[in-house]
């Protein structure tokens, strides 16, 4: 077993227990026991299974995946669904493309637009309890709707990566699978090394033995930029001064995308996605859950800096980041190796993709007071020092130049459709718990 296997493979909420050697002494005492008692219960597992029928295991417990099939793993049904969902419909110039963290906010819009212009996408996610699951479940119905397959794992579980690669011959990967939220680094932060670093290594380890070897765009982060006040945000400058765990972690990916490229030759694109926001977002994030709390009655805390000072955010509709993710995957060069052997210089690209107008979170609360025709409960407060930078702000001319980037939805528009999107979401949840 490699190291990177004995890492639990659904982090979310867990934490890891921390090791002493005398309990280490006590639990090789009653291995045998241990052992004895697993193997009963394998055994009485193994009855059970092979009475079930094999492939399709629709919930039962969870309304939101009544109509969710999931296919047992690696079993004949289960690549049946892999291969339809990685064909490719058009008939030129498609891609092959494996998303992780497809059931995420990123990774839904993103495998949507794929699949809506004729690419194969493989979803791959590992569904953790970071926020409410039912979101990520209801996210994965849709997808399946329109022909895509979510794989249920992590992307720490080498041998689910290899046969996902096996089975499949990927040109790209959109590498969006992470633990994000800044401030819940504090809490939890061996999830962030779990998902950011360990997993992404994992990931790399298999994508630079591939052949082909794929392309790789991955989520990095405006975070990067941390403590930096110049502005705006440019890839030139220095990102040597983060602000939590989070935007360190992200910051070492873009450390060790720079050495599977120069080893490995594996063609490898970075973009700093600046607070995206947008329907089928993220419940840990303020602008989601500020709306929650404001239609509860409920009162926000709303961050100031220093001296009474603006905090602000390059807030950047979903709809724009996709178009940039999409672009970053058209332009990405192929890898150059094969078999995990570089055969010459590979594509690295870093990319900012925000929005260029950083608003105040204040002025964010205003915007949804509007639109939710509600008053909200401000409580101003003074940033606590739990990870958050005062203020972001994209210099996104290379994305431009690169990419043909250009965001189109202003702050006012893009929350105008979030809040359509919310209130008809959690309308139909309630509905559906009232039946
Ligand atoms: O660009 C990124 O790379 C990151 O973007 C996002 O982080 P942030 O920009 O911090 O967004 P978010 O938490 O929504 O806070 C928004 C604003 O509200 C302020 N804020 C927050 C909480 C609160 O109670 N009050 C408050 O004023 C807060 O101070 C801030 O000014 C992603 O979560 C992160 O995963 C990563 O992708």
């Amino acid at each position: 077993m490699s190291r990177l296997d004995d890492i639990p493979s659904s982090p979310g909420k867990f934490k890891m227990e921390k090791s002493s050697y005398f309990h280490r002494l006590r639990f090789q005492s009653s291995l045998t026991k241990f052992a004895f008692f697993s193997f009963f219960l394998l055994c009485l597992i193994s009855i059970l299974f092979l009475r079930s029928p094999p492939s399709v295991n629709p919930s039962q417990s969870d309304p939101s995946r009544r109509s969710l099939r999931t296919y047992s793993y690696g079993g004949p049904a289960w690549e049946k669904h892999l291969r339809a969902s990685a064909r490719i419909r058009t008939s030129n110039n498609g891609i092959t493309v494996l998303v992780t963290g497809a059931a995420g906010f990123v990774g839904t819009h993103v495998s949507a637009a794929l699949k809506r212009r004729g690419d194969g996408v493989i979803g791959l996610d590992n569904f953790n309890d970071y926020y409410d699951p039912s979101l990520k479940r209801a996210r994965q119905a849709l997808l399946e709707r329109s022909g895509i397959f979510i794989v249920e794992g992590d992307i720490n579980d080498v041998e689910l990566l290899r046969k996902l690669f096996k089975i499949v011959s990927f040109t790209h990967v959109m590498h969006l699978a992470a633990q994000a939220g800044v401030r819940y680094a504090m809490e939890n932060p061996s999830s962030y090394v779990h998902s950011n670093i360990a997993g992404l290594v994992n990931l790399l380890e298999i994508c630079k033995s591939a052949n082909p070897q794929p392309a790789i765009v991955w989520a990095s982060s405006s975070s990067v930029y941390g403590l930096n006040t110049k502005v705006p945000f440019s890839e030139k400058d220095k990102t040597d001064q983060p602000a939590s765990l989070y935007a360190a972690t992200k910051k070492a990916g873009e450390e060790i995308a720079h050495t599977y490229n120069h080893i490995y030759g594996l063609s490898l694109t970075g973009l700093r996605f600046f607070t995206v926001y947008g329907p089928w977002g993220r419940p840990d994030m303020a602008y989601f859950f500020f709306t929650k709390d404001i239609l509860k009655g409920k009162s926000i805390s709303i961050f100031e800096s220093a001296n009474h000072g603006t905090v602000a955010r390059d807030f950047t509709y979903i709809d724009d980041i996709v178009k940039g993710c999409l672009a970053a995957l058209d332009t990405a060069e192929k890898s150059t190796g094969s078999g995990g052997k570089k055969r010459g210089p590979a594509q690295l690209r870093v990319f900012n993709l925000g929005n260029t107008s950083p608003v105040p979170v204040s002025d964010l609360v205003s915007i949804l007071e509007r639109q939710l025709k509600v008053k909200a409960k401000r409580n101003v407060i003074k940033m606590p020092r739990n990870g958050d930078v005062p203020f972001t702000h994209a210099n996104i001319s290379l994305a431009q130049h690169e990419l043909g980037y250009k965001p189109t939805t202003d702050l006012q528009t893009g929350l105008k459709k979030f809040v359509r999107w919310y209130l008809s979401y959690y309308s139909g949840e309630k509905k559906a718990a009232a039946r």
